[in-house]
C-alpha cells in the first residue's frame, strides 16, 4: 500500500473527469428527500494528519444513511464490549441486498448476518447506552463532533421525517428480531433513533476526518489521544472490507482494497491504515445502492496510488 499525494487541482480534474459516471447510476427513491437532491453533486475530501485536500462539492450538507452504521458499531462496541454486541449481530457478509428480511428466517438463531445491513444496523443502534432515545442519539452526536471536530453537527430532520414516512421495511425487521428475542425494549423508539442516525448531516471534510480516525487505530489527529480503542476500529475496518459495500463488497475488495462504507445518500467513507481518511458525494447509485460515480473515483484513486491494502 502506498500513500495517497494528491492537491486540490488534481483531485478537481480528476472529478471532472468521472463526473459521467454519475450517469449510469439513478437517485433513490424510497426516502422521497433523497430523490430531491442534486444527482449532479460530486465532492471529495482527503484527510491526512490535520491536511485537507478537497474539491468539487466538498462543503454540501449530505445525511449519512448507512455510514453511520460504522460509527453506531464503534460505540457500541465502546459501550458493551465485543461478547455482548456479537451475541445479537454476526461477523459475516452477506450475498443479499442491504434490507434482506429472507436471511433472518433463514438463519438459526435468528441473528442478523452482519452490521453493515440493515437487520444489524438496527440491532447495533438498540445497544447503543442510554436511558431514552434522545439520549442515545445524543451520545452518537456528541461521538461525532469528537470524530469530526465539528460540534454544528445534527440531525436534518427533514430527511428524517420522509424516511419515517417510509420505514414500514426497517419496522418489519425490527419487530421481527424482537419476536425472535434478538433486541428487545420500544420498537418505535429504537426506530426514530436509527432514521436520526442515518440523517445525520455533514460535508464531505468531516467524513474524510471520520475515515482517516477509523484508519488510524482510532487515533484524534489533533490530539494523538485514541477516540475510539485500536481493536474496535480494527473490527470497524475490516467490517468495512468484508461488507462496507454490501453485496458489492468482493467486487470492490477486488477493484480498490480500500475500507469503505457507503450510503443511500450517495455518501462513502474510506478509511486507509496510514490515516487518510475520504469522504465522498455522488448521489445517483449503483444497482446495489452504491454511489457510482463515487466507487469509480474509489477504484481510480486505488488503481493510480496503489491503495489497495491487500498489495
Ligand atoms: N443503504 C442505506 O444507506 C440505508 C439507510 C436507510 N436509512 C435505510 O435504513 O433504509
Amino acid at each position: 500500500m502506498s500513500s495517497l499525494f494528491i492537491d486540490n487541482k488534481e483531485l478537481e480534474s480528476l472529478l471532472q473527469t468521472l463526473q459521467p459516471y454519475a450517469k449510469t447510476g439513478s437517485m433513490p427513491t424510497y426516502i422521497p428527500e433523497l430523490n430531491q437532491m442534486n444527482p449532479d453533486l460530486f465532492g471529495c475530501a482527503v484527510y491526512k494528519d490535520e491536511h485537507i485536500v478537497a474539491a468539487g462539492s466538498a462543503d454540501f450538507l449530505f445525511t449519512l444513511q448507512s455510514v453511520s452504521k460504522v460509527i453506531s458499531l464503534a460505540l457500541a462496541l465502546m459501550d458493551h464490549g465485543e461478547e455482548k454486541v456479537f451475541s445479537k449481530v454476526g461477523m459475516e457478509p452477506t450475498g443479499d441486498p442491504f434490507h434482506t428480511i429472507q436471511a433472518l428466517e433463514e438463519e438459526k438463531p435468528s441473528k442478523p448476518l452482519n452490521p453493515m445491513i440493515n437487520a444489524g444496523a438496527l440491532a447495533v443502534t438498540s445497544l447503543i447506552a442510554g436511558n431514552s432515545g434522545d439520549e442515545k442519539i445524543g451520545r452518537l452526536l456528541t461521538f461525532i463532533h469528537e470524530l469530526t471536530d465539528n460540534p454544528s453537527i445534527s440531525v436534518c430532520e427533514k430527511t428524517a421525517k420522509s424516511e419515517r414516512e417510509n420505514a414500514d421495511l426497517n419496522r418489519a425487521l425490527s419487530y421481527f428480531m424482537k419476536s425472535h428475542d434478538v433486541i428487545d425494549g420500544d420498537m418505535e423508539s429504537l426506530l426514530d433513533v436509527y432514521i436520526k442516525q442515518c440523517s445525520i448531516q455533514l460535508n464531505c471534510k468531516d467524513l474524510a476526518r471520520i475515515g482517516s480516525i477509523i484508519g488510524k487505530k482510532g487515533r484524534d489527529p489533533n490530539s494523538g489521544r485514541n477516540i475510539i480503542p485500536p481493536r474496535i476500529a480494527r473490527i470497524v475496518k475490516t467490517f468495512m472490507v468484508t461488507c462496507g459495500m454490501y453485496n458489492a463488497s468482493g467486487e470492490f475488495a477486488i477493484k480498490a482494497g480500500i475500507p469503505a462504507k457507503s450510503g443511500v445518500s450517495g455518501a462513502l467513507v474510506a478509511a486507509l491504515p496510514d490515516g487518510t481518511g475520504m469522504g465522498i458525494i455522488s448521489p445517483p447509485l449503483d444497482k446495489k445502492g452504491n454511489s457510482a460515480a463515487g466507487l469509480k473515483l474509489l477504484e481510480t484513486l486505488a488503481e493510480k496510488y496503489s491503495l489497495s491494502i491487500f498489495s
